[in-house]
């Protein structure tokens, strides 16, 4: 932030360059929505409230003797401005400019990277990112936030003030009361804002659902002045009641919706949603919902996850992360415990019993709810899948409990669909499987291609056996964890020898025996040739149209699980792979007629594009075009 100019009594500050980037954008792109400026107030004044609440429960002398916490709204058509003016914990001078100048929030470089310059498209993206106090600007050309932190002597209070063109002053007034009032002045052609039907209309639609009471004052008909007036006397305008304590069936979809904007900060509609109240050994009520995109900082250690911790109504925390296990991070929303104590710490959570009840209960929730979708909501579940697949495969290695319920919600890419999306069910698979099949077959690579294209489906796709093709991060890890479903093993088709069981006949099976016997001589050539290169020689069935693949010993880690392991800059103990040739294959009968002088480059060149074709990288590339080019020259390298 730059130090423009200073006065004793005002203070001009410099946005974050980035604030300055999201403002122009908003102001451009979220010109259609601009009423939501009205629900990001109030939803703010909302959470200050929250906060003030608990803060008050160490320290109740903040609420300065009580009073009810509520949040007014009001406008005068004169000097063409809206307030929304709340009793909650307020700001400093620090916090204003700290929480009203800068974006201090997890994902923000993510989002700036994705931004498009496409109006629309950018849009959306800003919806998801949150666009809070800043939607102001939409409709007013100039903010003033008027603010006292609780406990904080009335002297001491701050005023900001910003016309979103770059830079703010702030300084240093006098507020009678606690809290915070923000004045919009209205831009030119934004009247219709002014207006006590149009702001109880726009609080109806996208704020019902605040806890608090929201106050306006009473209007009526004036016949002399042909127009509405203002009474003194003020009403609340909205049900405040907590949403989640209400009956199911008094609350609409939509009021669903937008709570979920509200504990969210998403812009977009939730994809689903389970609420229950839990009464028993341990009592609480949850409103949980799956959004329907990843939020920016779904890969950021750092990043927000968890849901909002309440006690009997009263804020205790956002983003509690022991309510439910990290594989769930998507999830959002409320849990309201009746058990907890009202001071309960993240220290404590991490211990309480009634933690563990209410996670595990959580658990089943959302696992029952996603149920539902792959099995009701195919397309929601597909656009679940493809924002938290991902995700959700964590869960094999760390719910060991609900692990067979994830199994049956986990989704790949296959040989029988051919594409990369991820549509298949371990399920799917099992009800295609041959006569005589008794394993699930899958490869892991990097790419989607390398997985396709893998010498090692060859015989796989002759027989017409469905191969599952995994090329997540997560899959490796997965599949240690992943080791059977519906009592058929997971097997990689690049480890340990090829056994396709009952699927081969037995005339089939000696013809094999023989053919194997015939080239023992040429195995025996290579594997001196690449000693030191390789485990093992080993004829193979298991190609069609490959020469060789290269396959890792049973027990050994995977090539593709040594690469990743690498690549994270861990210790990989290292395993030569197997080299297996097919004796059928063209080019290894010419290896078979090589003389001596050229038998050592034509092995390395064998082995070398079985590693290239399972996506290795060479430890010497250069050494194997030189080879490449002198035996298509005829020559010797
Ligand atoms: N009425 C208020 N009283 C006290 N603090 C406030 C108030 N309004 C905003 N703030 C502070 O300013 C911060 C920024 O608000 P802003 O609405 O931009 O973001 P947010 O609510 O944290 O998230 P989002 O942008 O996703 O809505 C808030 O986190 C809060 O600390």
């Amino acid at each position: 932030m730059t130090q423009e100019s200073t006065t004793a009594a005002s203070e001009t500050l410099g946005f974050q360059a980035e604030v300055k980037q999201l403002l122009h954008l908003m102001i451009h792109s979220l010109y259609s929505n601009k009423e939501i400026f009205l629900r990001e107030l109030v939803s703010n004044a909302s959470d200050a409230c929250d906060k003030l609440r608990f803060e008050a429960i160490d320290n109740p002398a903040l609420l300065e003797g009580g009073g009810e916490l509520a949040i007014h709204v009001s406008y005068d058509k004169a000097a063409r401005t809206i307030t929304v003016s709340d009793n909650g914990i307020g700001l400093t001078r620090e916090d204003a400019i700290a929480n009203l100048g800068t974006i201090a929030r997890s994902g923000t470089r993510e989002f700036f990277s994705r931004l498009t310059g496409d109006q629309q498209a950018d849009a959306q993206l800003i919806g998801q990112f949150g666009v809070g106090f800043y939607a102001s600007f939409i409709v007013a050309s100039k903010v003033t936030v008027l603010s006292r932190r609780a406990g904080a002597p009335a002297g001491e209070a701050v005023r900001w003030e910003s016309s979103g063109d770059g830079e703010f002053t702030i300084a240093q007034t006098e507020k009678a009361t606690r809290g915070t009032d923000v004045i919009l002045t209205l831009r030119e052609g934004e009247d219709d804002f002014l207006s006590g039907w149009r702001l109880r209309e726009i609080l109806r639609r996208y704020s019902d659902h605040i806890s608090l009471p929201i106050r306006m004052k009473k209007e009526e008909w004036d016949a002399d002045k042909g127009e509405q007036v203002q009474r003194d006397e003020e009403e609340t305008v909205n049900q405040a009641s907590a949403l989640w304590t209400r009956a199911k069936n008094e609350i609409t979809d939509e009021q669903y919706r937008e709570f979920y904007k509200h504990v969210s900060h998403d812009f977009d509609d939730p994809l689903a949603w389970t609420h229950n109240r839990v009464e028993g050994r341990s009592e609480y009520t949850q409103l949980l919902y799956v959004p329907k995109h990843a939020p920016f900082d779904l890969w950021d250690r750092n990043g927000k996850r968890g849901v909002k911790l309440y006690v009997k109504r009263v804020f205790i925390m956002d983003d509690a992360e022991q309510l439910l296990p990290a594989y769930l991070r998507f999830v959002r929303g409320v849990i309201d415990s009746a058990d907890l104590p009202l001071n309960v710490s993240r220290e404590i959570l991490q211990e309480s019993r009634d933690v563990r009840a209410i996670r595990e209960g959580s658990t089943k929730r959302i696992l029952s709810l996603l149920e539902d979708l792959a099995e009701n909501r195919k397309d929601d579940y597909a656009t679940f899948w493809s924002a938290f697949g991902q995700v959700l495969k964590e869960g094999t290695g760390e719910d060991a409990t609900n692990l067979e319920r994830i199994a049956k919600l986990l989704r790949f890419a296959s040989t029988h669909t051919g594409t990369d999306e991820q549509t298949v069910s371990l399920a799917d698979y099992v009800s295609r499987m041959k006569e005589g099949q008794d394993k699930i077959y899958y490869v892991t690579a990097e790419t989607f291609a390398t997985a396709a294209n893998s010498p090692h489906l060859e015989v796989f796709r002759k027989k017409g056996v469905e191969v599952l093709l995994l090329t997540d991060r997560v899959d490796e890890w997965m599949l240690s964890y992943l080791r059977e479903f519906d009592g058929k093993q997971l097997v990689s088709v690049a480890k340990g020898s090829l056994d396709l069981g009952g699927m081969a006949d037995e005339q089939e099976k000696k013809q094999q025996a023989e053919v194997a016997e015939s080239v023992k001589p040429l195995v025996e050539r290579l594997k001196t040739a690449l000693e030191g290169r390789v485990k093992d020689v080993r004829v193979t069935f298991r190609l069609v149209d490959s020469p060789a693949c290269v396959v890792a010993d049973e027990h050994d880690l995977g090539q593709n699980l040594q690469r990743l392991l690498k690549a994270a800059g861990q210790q990989a103990p290292e395993s030569k792979p197997i080299l297996e040739i097919n004796p059928e294959h063209a080019l290894v009968k010419r290896i078979e007629a090589a003389d001596e002088a050229s038998f050592a480059d034509w092995s390395e060149l064998l082995l070398d594009q079985a590693l290239l074709a399972e996506g290795a990288a060479l430890d010497d590339p250069a050494a194997f075009v030189k080879r490449m080019n002198a035996l298509l020259l005829g020559g010797q390298a």
